[in-house]
C-alpha cells in the first residue's frame, strides 16, 4: 500500500493514425485507459490510481471512472508533474496507457526490487546488429526502454523540476545523478504506437452491444426570430428563444447521443452561462459532440425523433430535416410530428417540445484491424 501508480493517457495518439484514438479503444466494454489501470490494480494493491486525460475529456474520465483524473499537458514529462502532485506515497509507478499488456510478472518483480534504486526500469536487449550512424556497435550495450518504471516519489519530484524535456523517468532520474537499477522487460509491454501494434494478447474485441439513450427539450416562441429545427430553416415570422440559435431538435438529439454514450447532457459540455455559445449554430454543437463520441471509440446506429408542435406545421418539413440529421450524424435519423391536443403549454401555442432516442455501439477497431491485416 506504499505505492500510488500513474496511467499516461493525455496524448494525442497521432502516429495510431485511426478514428479512435487509441486510449479509448474499446477492450469488450472498457476505455483502454480503464483496462489498463484495472489490470494493473488486479495485480497489486496500489494505494491509489491516477489516470492523466486530455483536458477536454477530463469530464467524460470522470463519468466512467472512479479513479483520481487530472488534467494533461502538451508533454508527457508536463503530464506526469501533474499528476506527481497528488502522490503522497513513498513510491510511485508509472505507466504508458499504450502499454496495455504487461505481465504481472513485471509489476511484482519491480515491487520486490523497490528499495534497490531510485529508480527501477525494465529493458529489453535487441536481438538483432544494432547500427548507430554508420557503425555497428556493440549490441550488448543498447537497452530498449520500457514502462512502467517504479520511482522513489521524492527523487522524482525533484528530478522533474528541469527545463529539460526526457522521455521517461529513468532520464529525469538519471539527470540529477540518482541510482537505476535495470530489470528484464517483456515482449508483451511492446508500445501500442501504430494500428498495426494492435496484435496484443491481451486485447479483447470490443463487446458487440447497443447502448441507448434519450433526449428531450423544449423552448418558447419568440418574435422575429429565424426558427431552425434540424438544421433546417422554416418559413415563419417566429423563432425559438434560446441562448444559442434555439435548434431545439438538435438539442434533444444532441442529450439522446451524450446518453446513450454515459457522458451526461448538453449543458456539461456547452453550458449557456459561457458567451462562446450566444447565438451558436447548433450544427457546429452537434459535430462536436459527434466528433467526441468517434475520438472516444463509439459509433451511431440511428435516432429516433419526435417534435411536439401545435404550430407550426411541420408536415413539409419531417423529411427535409431527417435527411439533414442523416447526413449530419451518418446513420438514419426518423423525424415525426405530432400536436399535443390543445393542452398544455404547447397545446396553448407557447412553444416546442421535443423527445429524441439514439442507438450506439462500440467502434469495432478488431474487425478494421482484421481487414487491414
Ligand atoms: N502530453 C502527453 C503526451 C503523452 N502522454 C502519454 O505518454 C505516453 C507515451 O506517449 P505515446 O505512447 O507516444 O502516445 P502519444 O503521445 O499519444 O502518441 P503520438 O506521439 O503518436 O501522438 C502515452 O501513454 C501518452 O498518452 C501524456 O500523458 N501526455
Ligand atoms: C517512456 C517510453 O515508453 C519508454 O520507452 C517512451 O519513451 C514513450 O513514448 P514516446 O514515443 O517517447 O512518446
Amino acid at each position: 500500500m506504499s505505492v500510488t501508480l500513474i496511467v499516461l493517457s493525455a496524448g494525442n495518439s497521432s502516429r495510431f493514425n485511426y478514428i479512435v484514438k487509441k486510449q479509448w479503444l474499446r477492450i469488450e466494454n472498457k476505455p483502454l485507459w480503464q483496462f489498463v489501470a484495472d489490470r494493473l490494480n488486479s495485480f497489486y494493491n496500489f494505494k491509489k490510481t491516477i489516470i492523466t486525460a486530455n483536458p477536454e475529456e477530463v469530464r467524460i474520465y470522470k463519468k466512467i471512472s472512479d479513479y483520481t483524473i487530472v488534467p494533461g499537458e502538451r508533454e508527457r514529462q508536463f503530464s506526469l508533474k501533474n499528476a506527481l502532485e497528488k502522490v503522497k506515497t513513498p513510491y510511485v509507478m508509472v505507466i504508458d496507457v499504450a502499454r496495455a499488456c504487461i505481465p504481472e510478472k513485471i509489476i511484482l518483480d519491480l515491487i520486490e526490487n523497490k528499495d534497490k534504486a531510485e529508480c527501477i526500469v525494465p529493458f529489453l536487449k535487441p536481438v538483432d546488429t544494432v547500427v548507430y550512424k554508420n557503425s555497428t556497435i556493440d549490441r550488448d550495450d543498447v537497452k530498449l526502454i520500457q514502462t512502467p518504471q517504479l520511482s522513489k516519489t521524492e527523487t522524482l519530484k525533484k528530478a522533474i523540476n528541469t527545463d529539460k524535456l526526457f522521455t521517461d523517468e529513468r532520464a529525469l532520474i538519471e539527470n540529477i545523478g540518482g541510482k537505476i537499477l535495470y530489470i528484464e522487460g517483456s515482449e508483451e509491454s511492446r508500445k501500442i504506437t501504430y494500428f498495426k501494434d494492435l496484435n496484443l494478447p491481451c486485447l479483447k474485441p470490443p463487446k458487440k452491444t447497443f447502448l441507448t439513450g434519450s433526449g428531450y427539450d423544449t423552448h418558447k416562441f419568440e418574435e422575429n426570430k429565424k426558427m431552425i429545427l434540424g438544421g433546417v430553416e422554416i418559413d415563419v415570422p417566429y423563432g425559438l428563444k434560446a441562448h444559442s440559435d434555439g435548434d431545439v431538435v438538435i438539442h434533444s438529439l444532441i442529450d439522446a447521443l451524450l446518453g446513450g454514450a454515459g457522458y451526461g447532457d448538453i449543458g456539461e459540455f456547452f453550458p449557456d452561462t459561457d458567451e462562446k455559445y450566444k447565438n451558436i449554430s447548433s450544427i457546429k454543437l452537434l459535430k462536436e459532440v459527434i466528433n467526441i463520441l468517434e475520438k472516444t471509440g463509439l459509433e451511431i446506429i440511428n435516432a429516433d425523433i419526435s417534435i411536439i408542435a401545435e404550430k407550426p406545421k411541420l408536415k413539409n418539413y419531417k423529411t427535409k430535416i431527417a435527411k439533414n440529421l442523416t447526413k449530419l450524424i451518418n446513420a438514419p435519423v426518423n423525424v415525426k410530428a405530432t400536436t399535443n391536443e390543445k393542452m398544455g403549454f404547447i397545446g396553448r401555442g407557447e412553444g416546442i417540445a421535443v423527445i429524441s432516442s439514439a442507438t450506439l455501439t462500440y467502434k469495432d477497431w478488431y474487425e478494421d484491424y482484421n481487414s487491414r491485416k
